[in-house]
Parts: C-alpha cells; structure tokens; sequence
C-alpha cells in the first residue's frame, strides 16, 4: 500500500520505519526543512534503538519530503503523527493537528483513509471529520480513523512491531476502513480492539493514566516505606506477583516524565473539569510526581550540611534510558534545582544533551569518569544500562565525597556500600 505519514517525529519515523519493513511504500512529510533535509542525507534526527539500520535497510521504500502535496498525491492512507503537546492551563493543543487537516483538506481529490496516530482528547477526531466536511471535502472522498499509538521510547520499533493490540477507532457508519487498517498492519499478530472514535481516544488516555497512576502509587508507598523501615524494592516484588497487580512499572524513582505521561494526564484531567467532573485521583497522581524531584532535593539537604557548597555529578539527562529525548525530564528538573540551590552540577548522558539555558554552574561533562571527578555527591538519575554496571572502587577514588542517591532505585546497596560509600535509595533508606 502507498501511505503518507504527516509529522515525522519519534512516532511518525518509528512508523514509517516500520511500515516500510511491512512491505509498504512510506512517504514521510513533515513542515521541518532541516528535519526532512537530515533524514534525506542519511542522517536520523533521533536517537532510538533499531530506527537508523531499519530506515537504512528499507531506503528504497521511503520518501521524505516536505510536500504534502506530493505524499497525498501517491498515497491512499494518510497518517497524522503531529505533536500534540500541552497549553499552559494542561488542555491538548491541537494547533498541529489542525494545520495538518487544513493542509489536507487541499489535497483530497481521490478517496484516502485519514488516520489519527497523535493522542487527541476524546472528540477531537469527530470534530475533525466535521472540519474536513466544513471544508468541502466530500464525505465520499474520505473516512477517519482513531488509531492511537502505545509505543515507548527507547524500544518504539519492537513495541510496534511486537504490539500487544492495535486499538481501531470508527465512526457508525464506516464500512470501508477496518479492512484497509487489517491490510496496513498484516504482519504484526495481535488483538484488535475495535471501538468507536472516543472510544479509541478514551483507550490512550486511560492507558497512560494509568501507567501514571502505578508510578505514582509505588512511589507514594515508597516515601511510607522510608518512614516505616520497609524496602520498596520487597513491597514492589510482593505486590507484584499477585497477577492482578503485576510485576511492572513498580519502580520506585524520581518520578514519571517524557513527552506523553505529563501532558496525557493533565489533559486528561482538563477533558474530566470540562465535563464538571473532578478527577481526584489524577489530580493526586500528579501531585506525587511534581513533588518527587523536590523529595530527594531535600532528603539530601539532610544528608549534608551545605548543599550549596556541594559539587554534584549527575548522571542521566534523559527522561528514560535508551532515547536522547529530555522531553519532561526528571533528571533535567533535578539539575535545575540543584542549580538553583547554588550546587556546581557535572551531568553526563551517553546520548541526551543538556537544554542551553542551563546557569553557568551547570556543565556537561563528555564522559562519566569527568562528571564524577572531584564530586561531591553523585546521582544516578537515568537508568541507564551502563550506569548499573560500573566499577564503584574506581568511581570511589574519582570522588571527593561518600554519598551517592540512587534515584532510579536501580543499583545494589551493597556494591556501594562495600567501598565505604553512602548509598541513598527511594523508599529502601
Ligand atoms: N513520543 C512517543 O513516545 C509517543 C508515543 C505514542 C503516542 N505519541 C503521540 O504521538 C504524537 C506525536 O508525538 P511525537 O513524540 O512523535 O512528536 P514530535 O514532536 O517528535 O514530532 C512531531 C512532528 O510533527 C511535525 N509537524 C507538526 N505539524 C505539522 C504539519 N502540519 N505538517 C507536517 N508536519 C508537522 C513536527 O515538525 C515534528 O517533526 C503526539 O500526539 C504524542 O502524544 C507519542
Ligand atoms: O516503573 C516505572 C516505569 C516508568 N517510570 C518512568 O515513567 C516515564 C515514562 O516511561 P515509559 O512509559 O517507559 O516511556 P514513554 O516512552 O513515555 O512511554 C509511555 O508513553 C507513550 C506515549 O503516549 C505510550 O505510548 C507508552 O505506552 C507509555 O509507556 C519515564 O520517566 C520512566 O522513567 C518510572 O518511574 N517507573
């Protein structure tokens, strides 16, 4: 099949990567000239695992350009993989997604199914359908389809082509579009969950919430383990083998950050005031979250006696391990607050780069063996595979000072320990 996927992003490029690998001929769009003219030169804008050899292995099948025009002209599905970040009171803005649609509305001169890949607040994709109608696209001439996308950063090409569902979202009277989206996605062995257009919707908002809800959960357990004595690292792994709850996404930390989990649920929580619903949990899981980063800030305040005075390295810039992304970092909030506490910081990530409006105290250092020199206090804030594997004796003799925060709860006490190191954990002391 001959697709157009319009926003060439983390999502946009993981899937045309692999809708390419699938057999279909991809033409990627995006309003990014130097996006586009990177990705023509063979260079991948983003850092994921798999995406470069996948785009490189399927070139032949894969178009970028910044022509729509050229996209709908060749394409009969058109996918919208646009941002769709947050305003400043927490409501979607769609300002991205409309310009796309405006743009689409052009081009449509032969019968295309319209996808919306982006996460859009439960009703936008109706609204969208009236848009397109208001705009004398003949309903003849198009469907629209919900179909939002549960990838995850730093393993996007596995989730996709390893899904556990692909969630189809269809208006009532839409007889032509679940065969052509089984066509697009033959080759990736799941479930379909078939639902309406707010249904779909609903499906990613929920699903995010709570994935949000969990973190926030083990961390509040976390911060009553600390006080009563008890290990999360025990609570988590108690808890989670009682199939209802599960072992995953129990891991205590600094908290949830990234493009989707902050944004989804605050808009999430927008979409229950509008509809004069008061959504107490959501509101209460993103307390948690905003204040972890200030949690550990003070937990280490108590550990010395001058946290202005310290030099800190940190290690981790990324929101997660294995992307670049610094999209809601917890890691990049824990630098500017230690910043701000007067600290000198030396942070280090194997693939993130630090934002440039960091304060002069604030350096990123090209190694870890140059973040870690002379430090005061070391944290981990990325959890980061080569972060769990590294030689403490060594990192010992680099350090000025004995404490290191594990604020991804993902080493072993007691290799820190061993060294005569300090080992501050979440919720396990
Ligand atoms: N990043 C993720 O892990 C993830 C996972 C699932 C769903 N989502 C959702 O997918 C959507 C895209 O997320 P992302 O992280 O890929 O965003 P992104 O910011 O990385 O990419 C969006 C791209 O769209 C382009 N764009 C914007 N308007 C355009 C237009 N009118 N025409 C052409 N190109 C346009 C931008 O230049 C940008 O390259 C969002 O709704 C997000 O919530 C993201
Ligand atoms: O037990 C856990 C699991 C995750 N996190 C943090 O939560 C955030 C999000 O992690 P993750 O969900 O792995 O990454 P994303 O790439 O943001 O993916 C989420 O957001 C995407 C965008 O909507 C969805 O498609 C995915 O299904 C959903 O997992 C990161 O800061 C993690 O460090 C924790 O603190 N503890």
């Amino acid at each position: 099949m001959n697709v157009c996927i319009v926003g060439t992003g983390y999502v946009g490029l993981t899937t045309a990567a692999v809708l390419a690998e699938l057999g279909h001929q991809v033409y990627c769009v995006d309003q990014n000239h130097d996006k586009i003219e990177q990705l023509n030169r063979g260079y991948i804008p983003i850092y994921e695992p798999n995406l470069k050899e996948i785009i490189e292995k399927n070139r032949d099948r894969l178009t970028f350009t910044n022509g729509l025009d050229l996209g709908i002209k060749h394409a009969s599905i058109v996918i919208i993989c646009v941002g769709t970040p947050s305003l400043t009171d927490g409501r979607t803005d769609l300002t991205y997604i409309q310009s796309a649609i405006d743009h689409l509305a052009l081009h449509i001169d032969s019968y295309k199914t319209i996808i919306i890949k982006s996460t859009v607040p439960p009703g936008t994709t109706e609204q969208l359908y009236i848009q397109l109608l208001e705009k004398g696209v003949p309903n003849h001439l198009f469907s629209i389809v919900a179909n939002p996308e549960f990838l995850r950063e730093g393993s996007a090409i596995f989730d996709m082509l390893h899904a556990d569902k692909i969630v189809i979202g269809l208006r009532p009277d839409d007889q032509r579009s679940l065969p052509i989206m089984k066509s697009l996605y033959a080759g990736i062995s799941c479930p379909y969950v078939i639902t309406s257009l707010t249904g779909a919707e609903m499906i990613k908002y929920a699903s995010n919430a709570f994935l949000a809800t969990k973190i926030s959960f083990i961390n509040e357990m976390a911060r009553i383990c600390d006080a009563v004595g008890a290990n999360i690292h025990d609570v988590a792994k108690g808890i989670g083998y009682d199939p209802r709850i599960g072992p995953h996404f129990l891991q205590a930390g600094l908290g949830y950050g990234g493009s989707c989990f902050p944004k989804d649920v605050k808009s999430l929580e927008q979409v229950a005031h509008s509809q004069k619903i008061t959504p107490h949990l959501l509101q209460a899981v993103q307390l948690i979250n905003d204040s972890q980063v200030n949690l550990y800030i003070q937990k280490l305040q108590q550990a010395v006696n001058h946290l202005s005075d310290q030099t800190i390295a940190v290690l981790g810039i990324a929101f997660k391990p294995n992307t670049d992304d610094t999209r809601h970092s917890p890691a990049e909030h824990l630098i500017r607050k230690l910043s701000e506490a007067g600290c000198i910081v030396r942070a280090y990530d194997p693939k993130a780069k630090l934002d440039s409006s960091h304060q002069p105290n604030v350096t990123q250092t090209d190694t870890l063996q140059e973040a870690v020199e002379g430090a005061d206090i070391l944290i981990i804030a990325t959890d980061w595979q080569e972060f769990q594997q590294l030689n403490w004796r060594e990192i010992k003799a680099r350090m000025n000072g004995p404490i290191v925060l594990d604020a991804r709860n993902c080493l072993r006490r007691q290799d820190i320990e061993q060294w005569g190191l300090q080992y501050i954990g979440v919720g396990c002391g």
